[in-house]
């Protein structure tokens, strides 16, 4: 059997797909001990994971550092990389919108748009024939029209709640988002059979 490595986010993704992992009768330790190590080997089943920040796992994947990956579909729309996207894993789910203050307008001369996702909020505002100023950030998105230092943002509403309790409304829907497993097109020719049989097992457990 050939090894294989899978890159993951070490968040709630890790902790779905791991379960949907047991589900597809993969042979891993009933709980994972999340201890400060960020590589877990699991030796009866040839399986590593590497855990890594979500943004990371596509460049473990196009590097061939790690055959596989699971990653959210807003990173893979974001980054464009050079990786096979093999199967919906439907996990995580959650969307990309638009939203800012309510009963506002957007500033008239570019426009401030917060998101950790500069890419896909340029593309968007760009579709719609709007010119603006991108502000880049890390992390609590919601904070910046609240605090003025945007008009609008761009980021992930799951259940709504951060938006609601910052005072925003969602103004656009923009991409549907939820977890994908993704392969290195070289390991997925070297290593066809195993991955195969890993996207086979999967596919029985998407709900
Ligand atoms: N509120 C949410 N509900 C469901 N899925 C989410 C939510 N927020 C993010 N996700 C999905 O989970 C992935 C990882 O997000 P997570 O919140 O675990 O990490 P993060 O806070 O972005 O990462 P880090 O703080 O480590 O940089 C995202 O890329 C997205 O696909
Ligand atoms: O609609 P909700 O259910 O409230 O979820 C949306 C929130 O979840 C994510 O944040 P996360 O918890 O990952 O923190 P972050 O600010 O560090 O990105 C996202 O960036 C939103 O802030």
């Amino acid at each position: 059997m050939k090894a294989l490595t899978i890159a993951m986010p070490k968040g709630r993704i890790f902790e779905e797909a791991y379960v949907m992992l047991q589900e597809a009768g993969f042979n891993l330790p009933e709980e994972v001990e999340m201890t400060r190590k960020l590589m877990i080997e699991i030796p009866e089943e040839q399986i590593s994971f590497i855990l890594a920040k979500p943004m990371d796992v596509p460049v473990y994947v196009e590097h061939g550092v790690a055959d596989i990956g699971i990653a959210g579909k807003d990173v893979l729309l974001e980054q464009a990389r050079t990786v096979h996207e093999l199967l919906d894993l439907k996990i995580s789910e959650c969307y990309i919108a638009s939203a800012g203050l309510p009963n506002t307008t957007m500033n008239e001369i570019a426009p401030r748009i917060a998101t950790k996702y500069p890419n896909i909020a340029m593309k968007y505002y760009k579709g719609i024939g709007e010119q603006v100023e991108i502000i880049e950030l890390n992390g609590s998105i919601e904070l910046a029209p609240m605090i003025g230092l945007s008009d609008r943002i761009v980021d992930i509403v799951s259940t709504g709640r951060t938006l609601k309790e910052n005072g925003l409304i969602e103004y656009e829907r923009i991409a549907e988002v939820s977890s994908r497993l993704i392969a290195n097109p070289v390991s997925y020719r070297m290593k066809s059979e195993r991955i195969q049989d890993l996207v086979t097992r999967l596919k029985k457990c998407v709900k």
